[in-house]
């Protein structure tokens, strides 16, 4: 029998026992139309990656990652007992030759996880998550969004929680900025870093940031000139990147051009969103063969949501395809306000399992991690959406039985 904690690997068999692991652990509805289902069946068309990289030299080119407008240096985040025992499982399979033994995790739980919850959360919870998050050694923590208190009221305290958290230590905390109001406000409350959120769906755009799509172009320029003379870094999001809620299949070509836009304008990653969670590898390989012919595979991101549970699989042919960054949500929280029915997005907890299987390293403590699911979960009064959270806690309750 397999240990819970431990992956199976491609060429290894599980030997650790429960107590080793726990050791080891301790350091209107978004159903689419029914015409929409085709969104997840698409003929994939072979595809191979001949890039291989070590785990160390991708931790350092991270490290010094360039922005457009500035040279930004991360500093190294905590230990991580976890991923130091990553694995090379796998790496003789060309299936993985693509891959990256570095990923980039996003956690965008504080942001994208809350703002649908109808409940307001206390402002001082938000901020004891992000401190929790942050202490995992989260690269990136998405942190709040300086958006419309009337469209997000679950956002209204923005300009507290930056204010409560700009001076944490090891993790960027970006920030969500519709316009050049949002982007100001931010600035003001201590930002360092933020994200436009464009649309593949012209009828998304509408609905989400109540312009079309070139309108958001010249918002958005607005914004990251204003950002540049700063040397503040913009994300680019697109949202749509798969499917609408309104409009159903979304055109490979659309995404791409979207992204492009952004990452013309200064960007520096694009963020790549399946808003609704309707992709499957059928439909994110050709999303992805097109956006990469115009925005390069290291400057992008991927962002799903896990309503048809296709996340992880389309995590997988996304680092297959050289894609290094993954945004992901603690406890698995998330959904659009606009985009009705979508649920929460992949959870932090279950990429993190999936990558050490692979052998891939992230430098995020999934011990503490666990912990800080458990805090919101029990806040929020509901059990985490990461079958890995409750499984290793089922594990954790089971030993202490002992
Ligand atoms: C873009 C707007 C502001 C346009 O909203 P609008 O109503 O068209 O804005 P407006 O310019 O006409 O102004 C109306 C009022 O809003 C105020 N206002 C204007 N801007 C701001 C601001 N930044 N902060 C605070 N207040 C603002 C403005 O001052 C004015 O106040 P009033 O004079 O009536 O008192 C609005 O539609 C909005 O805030 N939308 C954000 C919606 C949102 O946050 N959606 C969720 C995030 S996107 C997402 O989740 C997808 C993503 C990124 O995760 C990836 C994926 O999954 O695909």
């Amino acid at each position: 029998m397999s240990s819970l904690g431990e992956p199976l690997g491609l060429n290894k068999l599980p030997s650790m026992s429960t107590i080793d692991m726990i050791q080891r652990f301790s350091s209107g509805a978004c159903r689419p139309r029914v015409d929409d289902i085709g969104m997840g069946n698409r003929w994939i068309d072979g595809r191979s990656c001949s890039s291989s990289n070590c785990c160390e030299e991708d931790y350092e080119e991270y490290k010094g990652e360039t922005f457009p407008w500035k040279r930004h240096t991360r500093e190294p985040s905590q230990g991580d007992s976890f991923n130091r025992r990553s694995t090379t499982i796998g790496r003789n399979y060309k299936l993985f030759n693509g891959m990256s033994k570095f990923v980039k995790i996003v956690e965008v739980g504080p942001r994208d996880g809350l703002q649908n919850e109808k409940n307001i959360v206390p402002t001082d919870v938000k901020v004891e998550l992000i401190r929790r998050l942050v202490a995992t050694g989260l690269p990136v923590v998405e942190a709040t969004g300086f958006v419309s208190p009337k469209w997000v009221p679950q956002l209204a305290d923005a300009r507290d929680v930056m204010e409560a958290v700009r001076s944490l230590k090891g993790s960027r905390l970006p920030v969500l900025t519709p316009n050049v109001k949002g982007f100001e406000a931010a600035v003001a409350a201590g930002a360092k870093e933020i994200a436009v959120f464009a649309s593949a769906s012209e009828s998304f755009s509408k609905s989400n940031i109540n312009c079309s799509i070139e309108e958001s172009f010249v918002r958005y320029r607005a914004v990251t000139r204003a950002a540049k003379a700063l040397s503040i870094p913009v994300r680019g999001y697109v949202s749509c990147a798969v499917g609408c809620p309104v409009e159903g299949e979304i055109s490979p070509s659309k995404v791409a051009y979207v992204a492009k836009e952004l990452y013309d304008m200064g960007c520096f990653e694009i963020s790549l969103g399946d808003t609704i969670g309707v992709g499957t590898p059928g439909t994110v390989i050709p999303m992805l063969e097109a956006v990469m012919t115009v925005v390069p595979a290291e400057k992008l991101a991927v962002h799903f949501h896990d309503t048809y549970g296709q996340s992880l699989s389309n995590i997988l042919v996304s680092l297959q395809m050289g894609i290094s960054v993954v945004d992901t949500s603690v406890a698995g929280l998330g959904g659009c306000p606009y985009a009705k029915g979508a649920s929460g997005n992949v959870a932090t907890e279950d990429v993190l399992y999936m990558l050490k299987g692979l052998g891939v390293n992230t430098n995020v403590d999934l011990a503490k991690l666990l912990s800080a699911g458990d805090f919101i979960c029990k806040h929020l009064g509901r059990q985490p959406g990461s079958k890995s959270a409750v499984a290793l806690s089922r594990v954790t309750a089971d030993v202490s039985k002992i």
